[in-house]
């Protein structure tokens, strides 16, 4: 210091001074971020309904025993869509039959209509005393994607086999449970001569595993048709996660308020066939194969931050302990940080970027014959902050072969950011009912469905669409969304009924009073 000339000294202390106020200014951004960050808005606490009296969804034993057999009645018609023009049209048939025989009650209320809707989806319209109220809707689909037994717990994924306190079968978490879950709910109210006062409509659509263009889209139309808009939509795509999110102790509910776009793509080479004794130097096969490889081993780039997931973690960071509460809640600073640790695992990685999978792919026709083509499918879920055609140019770039051809079977954007605030209807319906049903959850947040569903095509109804299943869903639960060993736990089921039993008397209010106001009972 003493070798500087007193002008230099005089800079030094100028930067010195000037990093240390840098840092303190930094330190109070993120600290006030952090401690000020709003706690999660808990719901009110009793929720006053004018006029009506409460019935809690205290169900009887038979009646617990009755809707565990109506979910393994549905579970066990293999309802399974293969393609869009491949199911089983034969089970879907019978799926109407089915739920008019297990719900009297829905199917003979004078103020329930019921239409079947491109043959073998359901939309039912509850009409409410009160036409004045705005009419909401809930959706669930009955088709299932495909499960053969090799690897399963139980003899046959279709046999609704109850073990160890769960049901076990394809369509317990996606998306039977929530078919039979909402209809059993109306069938519950009903026989207590409960009678909305704000209208619903129920959808259930029969083709959503492969895209939903006979089923939900159709419904969607006709509601449109008929001059529909509605206060709020509620569909699959999220659940009550438990020991998901490192660093949360308590059960966190999110709730999608939007969901991911989806490309798939085709890429396909040909090359001219011959005898495998003389091959030439590459095969269709080696050169699609190495394309798809550029594409796994050099990922989509991380947005994460740009998108909605920062809501969500700035809303549950007052559930982590410290340091991590000062990360989530400054994620303007920490995003890069945060990201790195999120794309360790297929699920939060699902979160920072677009991701990659190569679903599908034959090639050859015989050992000894050089192939003459090469095809393969990969899908790809779009991070809310790209487009399709952001992702197709950086596909092409990263294949960079003009050997493969690239073509798209089907696109879609991410969809629109449903609202989020004190103020809208059906957030303060789903924080109410979560509060009724689940009081040990310690948060509710947005989120992002990080597949695809028939939510997005009920747009031009609503912009207020969630994505959400009252279901507590554990970190081994994720593998079994399409996969394995696929259950719901008897418990878990008949909360998910008890929510919905709320829901739809919560959802009978005129407009729920100022936030944070107090509630009281009647
Ligand atoms: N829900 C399924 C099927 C689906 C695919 C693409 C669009 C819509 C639905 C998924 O997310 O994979
Ligand atoms: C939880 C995500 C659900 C995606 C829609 C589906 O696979 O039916
Ligand atoms: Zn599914
Ligand atoms: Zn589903």
């Amino acid at each position: 210091m003493a070798a500087l000339s007193p002008r230099s000294r005089g800079v030094l202390w100028a930067v010195l001074w000037g990093l240390l106020g840098a840092t303190v200014a930094l330190l109070v951004v993120v600290l006030a971020r952090t401690y000020s960050v709003r706690p999660p808005a808990s719901a009110p606490t009793i929720w006053a309904r004018k006029g009506e009296r409460h019935i809690d969804p205290a169900f009887s034993p038979q009646e617990r025993r009755e809707l565990k057999e109506a979910l393994k009645g549905a579970i066990r018609l293999q309802t399974v869509s293969f393609a869009p023009d491949d199911q089983n049209t034969t089970a879907l048939a019978e799926f109407g039959p089915y739920i008019r025989k297990v719900f009297p009650a829905v199917f003979s209320a004078s103020f329930i209509q019921h239409e079947v809707i491109g043959e073998y989806s359901h939309l039912f319209t509850v009409q409410g005393s009160d036409p004045q109220l705005q009419p909401y809707m809930l959706i669930a689909h009955i088709d299932v994607v495909p499960a053969s037994p090799p690897g399963w717990d139980i003899d046959d994924p279709f046999s609704a086999e109850e073990r160890d306190g769960f049901i076990y079968g394809r369509g317990t978490l996606d998306n039977k449970n929530s078919v039979m879950g909402i209809l059993h709910a109306l069938e519950f109210l009903l026989r207590r001569n409960y009678r909305p006062r704000r209208s619903f409509y129920i959808g259930l659509g029969h083709d959503e595993e492969v895209g939903g263009q006979k089923g939900a889209v159709k419904i969607a139309a006709e509601l449109e048709s008929r001059g529909v808009q509605l206060s709020y939509l509620l569909d699959e795509g999220s659940f009550i996660l438990e020991g998901v999110i490192t660093g949360i102790k308590k059960p966190a509910a999110i709730i999608a308020v939007t969901e991911k776009g989806a490309v798939t793509t085709h890429l396909s080479v040909t090359s001219v066939p011959g005898h495998s004794s003389a091959p030439p130097k590459r095969t269709s096969i080696g050169i699609l194969s190495e394309a798809l490889s550029r594409l796994e081993l050099h990922p989509m780039p991380s947005l994460f931050g740009e998108g909605p997931e920062s809501m969500m973690f700035e809303e549950l960071a007052p559930e982590f302990s410290f340091p991590l509460n000062i990360i989530m809640a400054n994620l303007w600073l920490f995003a890069p940080l945060l990201s790195r640790f999120l794309e360790q695992t297929p699920t939060t990685n699902a979160l920072v970027r677009t991701t990659t999978a190569i679903t599908l792919f034959h090639a050859g026709v015989k050992s000894n014959v050089i192939p003459p083509s090469a095809n393969a499918t990969v899908n790809f879920r779009i991070h809310p902050a790209q487009t399709v055609d952001e992702v197709l140019e950086i596909v092409d770039k990263t294949i960079n072969d003009k050997r493969v051809k690239i073509e798209v079977e089907s696109a879609f954007d991410p969809l629109p950011v449903s609202p989020w605030d004190d103020q809208t209807f059906g957030l303060q319906v789903f924080r109410k009912t979560i509060q009724d049903v689940f009081p040990d959850v310690g948060s509710v947040a947005p989120g992002i469905c990080i597949g695809n569903t028939d939510s997005r095509h009920f747009g031009s109804l609503t912009n207020a669409i969630y994505r959400f299943n009252p279901v507590v869903f554990k970190p081994d639960d994720m593998p079994r969304f399409h996969g394995l060993n696929e259950k719901i736990s008897v418990e878990s089921f008949e909360k998910q009924v008890g929510f919905l039993f709320q829901l739809i008397q919560n959802s009978d209010i005129d407009q729920p009073p100022e936030p944070h106001a107090n509630f009281h009972e009647l």
